[in-house]
């Protein structure tokens, strides 16, 4: 294997000291970069850029080729990936969003559903081989999978953008069929995991897009649980280094002493906190990775610096020190965002980071 060049990304998840605060953007590969758009074009749909290794690394490539200031890669691909797998039929209809041919609401569907078979998923850990080849050691490589509630709210309820109210009826009616689910769920996306570290994944991410629909109560039973189930279930070493996990409940700020128990090395965090206060609260249990609204890259450079300075002196509040802070969107980046704000927004996270990383 190639050596790693830049592993600052992996040191702030292990709380380390780095040089400055290491950045990434959920979604970083996207419909706001023309030559994302053209690569779709040539592929024919999303789902046929995720199903070709090549036209996956393609676009996993493109925004470091843009970008010489990221410091991470995430693979080109969708945590709708794994329900597909399990057979309910996955498909994008233009300007909509992902849809199921197949719901799964009824008993008799639910007692059939099986962890699939992971050779269905091969093209997926085929992309994570060859993007490792081509990335050529420059940053390292994040794998990332769905949670088990975000991944059965699009099962049982068919489509996103909904309420929830099919899948949250089923949870306070018939647990026991939401929980075989669930359960089934957390065991395919950790062996979904842990076959794209196999592959070459050099730290994971889990995203609880959805958990932050649930009650206080409800997210801890039908959410958390499953999350840590899958944090403990992970292959901590690969390639003679610790895999760094990651689990990011969007809307789950109010919940941040529990998920720092899970057995995450870090949290993600949307834009709704304040991340001085998380980390006051979370202290030395896990690092943390966020906030910046991605609204705010639809404004100006000025702008968008004012707001990183302020998320770099907010986290480093307490002791002048940004160490454990990976900076990141609070959720995907708009695919109205003009690529020069993203510029901006990268370049200004290293100038305005260097100050809280002086030995
Ligand atoms: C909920 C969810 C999904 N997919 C994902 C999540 C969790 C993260 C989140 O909360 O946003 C995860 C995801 N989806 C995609 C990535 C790629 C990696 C990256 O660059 O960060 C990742 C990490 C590509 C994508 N996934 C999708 C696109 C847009 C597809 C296109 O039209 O080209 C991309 C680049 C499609 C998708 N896939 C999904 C939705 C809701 C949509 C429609 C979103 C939209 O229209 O903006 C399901």
């Amino acid at each position: 294997m190639t050596v790693l060049q830049n592993d600052t990304f992996l040191r702030a998840l292990m709380r380390e000291s780095t040089e400055y605060t290491p950045v990434w953007m959920m979604r970083q590969a996207g419909r706001y970069l023309p030559e994302y758009r053209d690569s779709r074009k040539h592929a024919g749909s999303f789902l046929q850029l995720c199903k070709s290794p090549n036209f996956a690394t393609e676009v996993t490539l493109q925004p470091l080729d843009r970008y010489p200031l990221l410091d991470a890669s995430i693979l080109f691909s969708d945590i709708l990936t794994v329900p597909d797998a399990m057979g309910l039929g996955l498909y994008f209809e233009e300007g909509e969003g992902p849809k199921f041919e197949r719901t799964l609401r009824e008993e008799a569907d639910i007692l059939k559903l099986a962890v699939p078979d992971m050779g269905s998923l091969q093209y997926v850990f085929d992309a994570v081989s060859q993007i490792r080849r081509t990335i050529n050691g420059r940053v390292p490589l994040i794998g990332f999978a769905g949670s088990p509630w975000t991944l059965a709210t699009y099962m049982v309820e068919g489509k996103g953008g909904t309420d929830f109210l099919t899948i949250k009826k089923m949870a306070y009616t018939r647990p026991d069929l939401l929980h075989r689910i669930l359960d089934i769920t957390a065991q395919a996306v950790t062996q979904y995991l842990n076959a794209q570290i196999a592959a070459g994944a050099q730290a994971v991410m889990v995203f609880d897009s959805w958990g932050g629909a649930l009650s206080h109560n409800a997210y801890r039973e039908f959410s958390l649980q499953y999350l840590e189930k899958i944090m403990h279930g992970l292959t901590r070493e690969h390639e003679g280094r610790i895999v760094p996990r990651i689990s990011f409940t969007k809307g789950g700020g109010l919940w941040l002493e529990a998920q720092a128990g899970i057995g995450a090395d870090a949290l993600g965090l949307d834009w709704a906190v304040d991340i001085g206060s998380a980390r006051a609260r979370v202290g030395e249990q896990v690092a943390l990775q966020g906030n910046l609204d991605p609204a705010i890259l639809l404004s100006t450079p000025a702008a968008i610096e004012k707001e990183v300075a302020s998320i770099l002196a907010s986290y480093a509040a307490v002791d002048g020190k940004g160490h454990g802070h990976v900076f990141n969107l609070g959720h995907g980046i708009t695919q109205w965002t003009p690529p020069e704000n993203a510029a901006a927004m990268l370049a200004a996270v290293r100038a305005y980071s260097l100050q809280y990383h002086v030995a």
